[in-house]
């Protein structure tokens, strides 16, 4: 395959897996009501998610915490995969499968919002932080791909991008990202 064809197929594989995503408006719409419900009674949101969907995790705290496009005060949220120094010493000291289970832990009070993201839906360090949100007693929502994995299955909410190809997905969790934070701008500041 020649590089135009491998470009050309990447292109396409977007597009089309882009025409499918209409199908998730009724979810993600439920998803911000969700969110903007917890942030207007004071919660927050906890997100994590491992190498893109690390970057992804940080990309909408900062949304939320700054801001998306509107002027408004700052909607309390934190990426677990950020805190570099407590990253390493929970891995170092507990496995990396607890990186984020002990910030749930110690973070998430009953009604906060824990925001896993995987593509595959299968890594253990979401899925068991995820098993601790539900102990404390927050509202738990997944971006996955594939077939949603463990992480689909065990959430309250779940958006599953339907397709193999994690980057493909990864591009459609950005879009869904993006969606979200501006709904949930809206939501909060117009009602
Ligand atoms: O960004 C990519 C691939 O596009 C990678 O960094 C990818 O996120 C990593 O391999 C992750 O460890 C995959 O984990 P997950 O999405 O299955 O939870
Ligand atoms: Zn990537």
């Amino acid at each position: 395959m020649d590089t135009y064809d491998i470009i050309s197929r990447q292109l396409k594989e977007h597009r089309q897996l882009l025409d499918q995503m209409e199908q998730l408006i009724p979810t993600i719409a439920t998803i911000a009501d969700v969110i903007a419900g917890a942030l207007r009674h004071k919660h927050k949101v906890l997100l994590m998610g491992n190498g893109g969907s690390a970057s992804d995790a940080m990309h909408m705290a900062g949304e939320l915490l700054g801001r998306f496009l509107l002027e408004r005060h700052s909607y309390p949220a934190i990426a677990l995969c950020a805190d570099n120094a407590a990253m390493t010493a929970i891995a170092n000291d507990y496995g990396y499968e607890n990186v984020f289970r002990r910030q749930v832990e110690g973070l998430c009070q009953g009604g906060d919002i824990v925001f896993g993201i995987s593509t595959s839906g299968n890594s253990p360090n979401v899925i068991s932080a995820m098993e601790e949100a539900h102990r404390k007693g927050g509202v738990t929502i997944s971006l996955s791909g594939r077939d949603g994995g463990k992480l689909a299955a065990m959430t309250h909410h779940s958006i599953i991008i339907p397709s193999p190809h994690t980057p493909r997905i990864q591009e459609m969790h950005i879009m869904v990202i993006h969606i979200l934070c501006d709904l949930i701008e809206k939501r909060m500041e117009f009602g």
